[in-house]
């Protein structure tokens, strides 16, 4: 049975108090911090020409999302005062450029985006693995669940399974339950898989999620916005527990 793994999202705490607030979170019954990677990547065709150059700044196909957050400097600052498994998401359009920066940096696991990976996925769990990272694979609203199967099948396979539950780019974000097939459809074929959910979870959403089959637990504003983050904690730990404890 796949532990559960109760991951809040720093992308909700206090940045400029980044430390303090992974210690708390880890102090009130964390197992991993979760850290949303958004960055803008440059385009393949720089320094000749980017998309922006003949679209105009409007044109968005340069960003997997719409938001900035935080880089490897971030991570390896942080990696000096904690000891925790920092969980990275990375919503970019070139995961395989920041493989090695975020392996020195100390992040313990790098989930990529199928997305933006359907040709060289092989290449980047290897690539991820010989950094001394977990490597993940995240799946947006509209992407299939089939999509994943083979990264989970390879000889060289991913370790986790990210099921967004919002589409990527912020927290705060409505849970979409209609997600919750593409849970069951993991956990049936392959029940020692680390399912992850990220988005809108909190104590009203979590017992569908847990019955689905999620075991890792991504949370931002139901842990950090609620006046007691380690009973949110606790109520997402006892969810996912008790429906394994029931199958
Ligand atoms: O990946 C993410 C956004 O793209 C975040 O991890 C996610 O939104 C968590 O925030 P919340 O729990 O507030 O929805
Ligand atoms: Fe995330």
């Amino acid at each position: 049975m796949a532990a559960a793994k109760i991951a809040p999202s720093m992308l909700s705490s206090d940045f400029a108090n980044l430390a303090s607030e992974a210690e708390r979170m880890l102090r009130l019954g964390a197992d991993w911090l979760h850290m949303d990677i958004m960055v803008r990547s440059p385009s393949p065709l720089r320094p000749f020409l980017s998309l922006t150059d003949l679209f105009g700044a409007g044109h968005r196909s340069e960003h997997f999302v719409p938001n900035l957050t935080i880089g490897a400097p971030v991570i390896q600052s942080l990696r000096k005062h904690t000891k925790a498994y920092l969980d990275c998401h990375l919503m970019v359009t070139n995961p395989s450029d920041y493989v090695e920066p975020f392996g020195k940096a100390g992040a313990s696991g790098f989930t990529f985006h199928i997305e933006v990976a359907r040709d060289n996925w092989q290449e980047l769990i290897q690539s991820i693995k010989s950094k001394g990272m977990r490597p993940g694979v995240s799946l947006r609203p509209g992407t299939p669940v089939e999509e994943v199967f083979p990264l989970v099948e390879a000889e060289n396979p991913v370790e986790l399974v990210l099921v967004m539950t919002v589409e990527p780019g912020f927290g705060g974000q409505k849970f979409m339950p209609e997600m919750m097939d593409k849970v069951r459809t993991l956990r049936n074929k392959y029940p020692s898989l680390d399912i992850e959910v990220d988005g809108g979870l909190g104590p009203s959403t979590i017992d569908v999620a847990a019955s689905a089959g999620a075991n890792c637990i991504v949370a931002g504003s139901s842990i950090f916005g609620a006046a007691d983050p380690g009973e949110v904690i606790s109520v997402l730990r006892k969810s996912v527990e008790g429906s394994q404890n029931k199958n």
